[in-house]
């Protein structure tokens, strides 16, 4: 008898001469025979593979088109399959995240695999890389980036389910970990002049810690939340998506407070505009159209930047009619585009730049709204005029409790009293609630407070004395009274 494992040679040989075979006329179809049956046979082949194959495959890649535009989704799977890709992949890779600077984050190296479960369903993640073939000659300075993709593969049985509802889930935790990752970031113009510079936003300020009356401050906070859900609306009035917000009020009265408060509020990066480092109205076009969605464009001090107050245009305007110069030279000034000028900027607010998708608040802070255009504050281009004033009872009672953590104290009376009678910002306020050494307490800050509120008491009386005895007629020094003419 012959020994079957001796004639596995033989069996091996036929094997392997009947696939060289296969594959020899299968080549020779595909080059000789016609270009419809070509076709044709590649598709058989495909059907015959898909009908073998019981898995669906999705592939979701960093880039889209051949303008490498990076693919939103591509970076929401990633960030989603860290999550549970550092249990399940042996290959991982750490990488700063975009937004987070002290943040590591850990994702599938190429070619690894992890799974992940979704209602009992099984599926897996390949990560890979499209293999660009070496061009030998060409040289360029910009070498095309690595072109990375994310695999999804499933059984068919479970597409409808992995379609709507898995991939869902996947975008919504996904993004859910790009915003806990996420940092704000606070960006200037004022050191590189034509450019934006930043730094993490991480400014404590909140609504609850505003000094303010309770009522105003829900009266903002329901109009920022309302904006912010407002896109459809927007959209249908055919309005770009945006708000324009001028915060006035003496200096010390929290308005630059308040933005930082907006900003927390509505997790929105800050663009804190120079203008006066701006050198001209093209710089400041390029300026704004680099700034992201969900931003809070400030303008502080709007009445100190540049020839943009109503008066000092007004002024201007004068002393050019009196030299005789023809008007419109304030025209000239603006085409000759050396500075930023007041038509510059209402091209900014409701120019054709702020149509750029995604919503943003323009902010503007001054100490003298009298001094404004008014064509710069008319309601449209700053939809909301909020005044932040002296310290009321109800504010100082909120700063109490930030700084000594007191809701009453018998001193609160006398504070209620003082602060009816005399103007304080709630920096004022602030700093003597601020103790000065560790043996200071609640008391000797409240005490602190209340000599100061007298001190600007007696002040203000002093000054109103003054004043009333300055409008008073001086006998002693009047000159003598001329006597009618008969
Ligand atoms: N309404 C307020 N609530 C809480 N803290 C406040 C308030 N106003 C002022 N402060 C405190 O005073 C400091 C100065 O306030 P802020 O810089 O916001 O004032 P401002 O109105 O912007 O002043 P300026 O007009 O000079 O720019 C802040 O750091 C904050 O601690
Ligand atoms: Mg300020």
């Amino acid at each position: 008898m012959m020994n079957p494992v001796m004639n596995m040679p033989g069996t091996w040989g036929t094997m392997g001469s009947t696939l060289l075979t296969v594959i020899f006329f299968w080549d020779m179809l595909r080059r000789y025979c016609p270009p419809e049956l070509r076709r044709y046979l590649e598709k058989c082949s495909i059907r015959v593979s898909q009908f073998l194959n019981p898995y669906v495959q999705i592939s979701i890649h960093e880039y889209l088109g051949s303008h490498l535009r990076p693919h939103e989704a591509y970076s929401i799977v990633e960030a989603y399959l860290s999550l549970n890709s550092s249990k399940h992949a042996k290959r991982l890779k750490a990488e700063m995240t975009k937004d987070n600077d002290s943040k590591l984050m850990l994702s599938m190296d190429e070619y690894e695999k992890t799974t992940d479960e979704f209602n009992g369903v099984q599926v897996k993640w390949i990560s890979g890389k499209v293999a660009t073939p070496p061009r030998p000659m060409s040289f360029s300075y910009f070498p095309e980036p690595e072109k990375r993709y994310y695999k999804l593969k499933f059984h068919k049985q479970y597409k409808e389910m992995i379609t709507e509802t898995y991939l869902e889930h996947v975008i919504k935790k996904g993004k859910e970990i790009q915003a806990r990752n996420r940092q704000r970031k606070l960006y200037t113009n004022g050191h590189s002049k034509s450019y934006w510079s930043h730094i993490v936003f991480e400014h404590p300020a909140k609504f609850e810690t505003l000094a303010m009356e309770e009522e105003k401050k829900e009266e903002i906070i329901e109009d920022l939340l309302t904006f912010t859900k407002s896109k459809d609306f927007y959209a249908r009035i055919g309005k770009a998506w945006k708000r324009g917000y001028l915060l006035y009020g003496p200096p010390g009265t929290g308005k630059s407070t308040m933005i930082a408060a907006m900003a927390n509020l509505l997790d929105y990066d800050v663009y804190d505009l120079e203008l006066t480092s701006v050198k001209d109205n093209t710089e400041l076009r390029r300026l704004l159209t680099e700034t992201t969605a969900k931003s809070i464009i400030v303008i502080e001090d709007i009445d100190c930047s540049l020839d943009l107050t109503g008066q000092r245009t007004k002024r201007k305007e004068k002393s050019e009619t009196e030299s005789g110069k023809k008007e419109g030279s304030r025209k000239e000034k603006e085409e000759s585009g050396s500075k930023v000028t007041l038509s510059g900027l209402l091209n900014f607010i409701d120019g054709l730049w702020s149509a750029c998708a995604g919503e943003r608040l323009i902010v503007f802070t001054t100490n003298y709204v009298d001094k404004l255009d008014p064509a710069l504050t008319r309601r449209g281009r700053m939809d909301k005029h909020i005044e932040l004033s002296y310290c009321k009872y109800e504010g100082f009672k909120v700063l109490a409790y930030n700084y000594l953590e007191l809701e009453a104290h018998p001193l609160f009376q006398s504070v209620a009293e003082l602060i009816k009678e005399v103007d304080i910002t709630p920096a004022d306020v602030a700093e003597n609630l601020m103790p000065k050494s560790a043996k200071e307490g609640p008391e000797e800050c409240l005490l602190n407070l209340i000599h100061t509120l007298e001190e600007a008491k007696s002040r203000q009386i002093t000054k109103c004395t003054q004043e009333l005895k300055d409008k008073e007629p001086n006998h002693d020094t009047a000159a003598p009274q001329q006597k009618p003419e008969i």
